[in-house]
């Protein structure tokens, strides 16, 4: 079923309201609904301009577009430590994590972290870290179907993806699947990477795939975890 029907998420968020000081209050006023359809769902897709702030949204598609075109993104793997292989046959990305050493960087930090306390105190999850990075898939760039995480094996528990293109037009390509998490041929969803965009998921059960992209698409994906022993990134 489509998560998209269940996620009035504006209805909680005051219009044309900008960045609470205070991302409690923010965080607040969407949890309910990000938690029922992440539940219910599996998945959900919302318009993150209340909860970022439009001028957070605009100072973030500012630093991927200088680490792009800086080249300081670094193809992206697949798997991780001893599994991780540069597969250009699965995805083609190019990614930067996110240290949080920037302003904009910290106040995006600080909204995840209330989002994963609100998302434990809901769901229950335990989430104990998130970890973050640009993407750039440029012209032909494609990621194939995935999960983000296997059960029993890595500990990613919520995946968090944000757009950050303007004037993106359904011939610019590149909308991310998403399957039904009980019927993995059955697309439930498809989600345009325009600006301010954010879909949410949960990152073992819902499969996924980026389809290729006719011009450069910028986003920013975050891994809500739950990790025994926090390790490295
Ligand atoms: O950019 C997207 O829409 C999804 C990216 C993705 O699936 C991933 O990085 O695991
Ligand atoms: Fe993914």
């Amino acid at each position: 079923m489509d998560a998209q029907v269940v996620t009035p998420l504006h209805a909680g968020l005051p219009e044309g309201e900008p960045r609470s000081q205070n991302s409690t209050d923010v965080v607040d006023g969407c949890i309910d609904s990000i938690a029922s359809a992440l539940s219910e769902y599996g998945w959900l897709t919302l318009d993150a301009g209340e909860l970022l702030g439009h001028a957070l949204l605009r100072e973030l598609a500012h630093e991927v577009r200088i680490l792009d075109k800086t080249d300081n993104l670094k193809k992206a793997g697949v798997g991780r430590g001893s599994d991780h292989l540069k597969d250009r046959s699965v995805r083609r990305d190019k990614i930067a994590w996110l240290q949080g050493e920037t302003v904009p960087q910290q106040a995006l930090f600080s909204v995840l972290e209330e989002l994963q306390r609100s998302l434990n105190r809901r769901l229950f999850l335990g989430l104990n870290r998130f970890e973050a990075h640009y993407a750039t898939f440029h012209s032909g760039d494609f990621y194939r179907k995935h999960l983000d995480s296997f059960r029993g094996r890595a500990s990613r528990v919520v995946s968090l993806v944000l757009y950050l293109n303007d004037d993106w037009n359904a011939g610019d390509g590149g909308a991310l699947q998403v399957f039904n998490r009980d019927n993995d041929n059955e697309v439930c969803g498809v989600v345009t990477p325009e600006m301010g965009r954010m879909v949410v998921f949960l990152s073992e059960e819902v499969p996924h795939e980026v389809l290729p992209a006719n011009r450069t698409r910028y986003s920013l994906a975050c891994w809500f975890r739950q990790d025994e022993v926090p390790l490295p990134l």
